[in-house]
């Protein structure tokens, strides 16, 4: 079978884009990851699967898949990429679009000057929903906000902030993110029994108020140059935590992302407001595959 691909990608956080718009697609695990494969197919972090949709008010479907073969929820990055190829492809003449993932439908905005804003919709905070096991620990709090400790085995251990923008997210402040050992302590978050979907594992160095920079392990890809959903829970972890205020620069390895949360609204879970994440969205080249 050939594919098409286009491949994409945000902030460095690397995609190949598939359109199954017209045709619809289904590749097993074994051939996502063969796409995703950095030696002996195109590489990427993320394969995403543009599809159209029946739905009101939603103009598009989108699945992501992680380099490892698995199906996730969100991805951030991808988004921007996605509306940045639905607009060049002229699939679309909207420059504000509406698309359907596993568990959201996300507004995404192309502006002017080729960013692209993203509304992420709403962190959740319920640790069933992360899903996060809190069982037999009591966590510290700054703000009022949690901090779980969690043991690593060999003696390490890691204080995170859990949350979800829809995707897990275990985020922890490192004093100096350049030297944080990201590779070793990384896989043993994500895999930690205490996440039984895994988790994303973000170290987080705060600068200012408004500034931070940030690494990302990625659930199923590893270590990525930025990860879009990783630096929202990063930032809203912040806010709540009382480090950050309600508008920050994230610098990543790849690149800089804006997020935007105005905090909790009263009334409940729920309620909260929802994050706006703007960066970069770039087409790198396009070509065929033969799986
Ligand atoms: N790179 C993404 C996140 C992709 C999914 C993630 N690895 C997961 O398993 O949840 C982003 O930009 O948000």
């Amino acid at each position: 079978m050939k594919l098409r691909f286009t491949k994409m990608h945000g902030a460095g956080n690397d995609f190949v884009v598939l359109d199954a718009t017209r045709t619809p697609m289904s590749l097993t695990p074994e051939q996502l990851r063969r796409v995703a494969d950095r030696r002996f197919g195109v590489g990427c972090d993320q394969v995403l699967v543009i599809e159209g949709s029946t739905t009101p008010g939603v103009d598009f479907g989108y699945r992501i898949f992680n380099a490892d073969g698995s199906e996730v929820e969100q991805c951030g990055n991808g988004s921007r990429c996605f509306v940045r190829y639905v607009v060049d492809k002229g699939l679309t003449d909207k420059h504000t679009v509406r698309v359907q993932t596993v568990n959201k439908i996300l507004e995404l905005r192309l502006r002017e000057d080729g960013r692209v804003t993203v509304d992420m919709g709403a962190p959740v905070f319920d640790l069933p929903q992360v899903p996060f096991d809190p069982k037999g620990v009591t966590p510290r709090r700054e703000n009022g906000f949690a901090l779980w400790p969690l043991a690593l085995g060999d003696g390490i251990t890691a204080e995170v902030a859990v949350l979800s923008m829809g995707n897990p997210h275990a985020v922890q402040r490192v004093d100096d993110v350049d030297h944080a050992p990201v590779g070793l302590v990384g896989p043993l978050v994500e895999h930690h029994e205490r996440f039984p979907r895994r988790v994303n594992a973000g170290f987080m160095q705060v600068l200012s108020r408004s500034e931070v920079k940030l690494r990302v392990f990625e659930r199923g890809s590893g270590e990525t140059l930025a990860c879009g959903t990783g630096a929202c829970a990063a930032v809203v972890a912040g806010i709540r935590l009382g480090w950050l205020d309600d508008s920050v620069e994230v610098h990543t390895r790849g690149g800089d992302l804006r997020i935007e949360w105005a905090g909790l609204v009263p009334g409940g879970p729920g309620l909260e407001a929802s994050v706006h994440m703007t960066g970069p969205a770039q087409t790198v080249f396009e070509g065929e595959i033969e799986l």
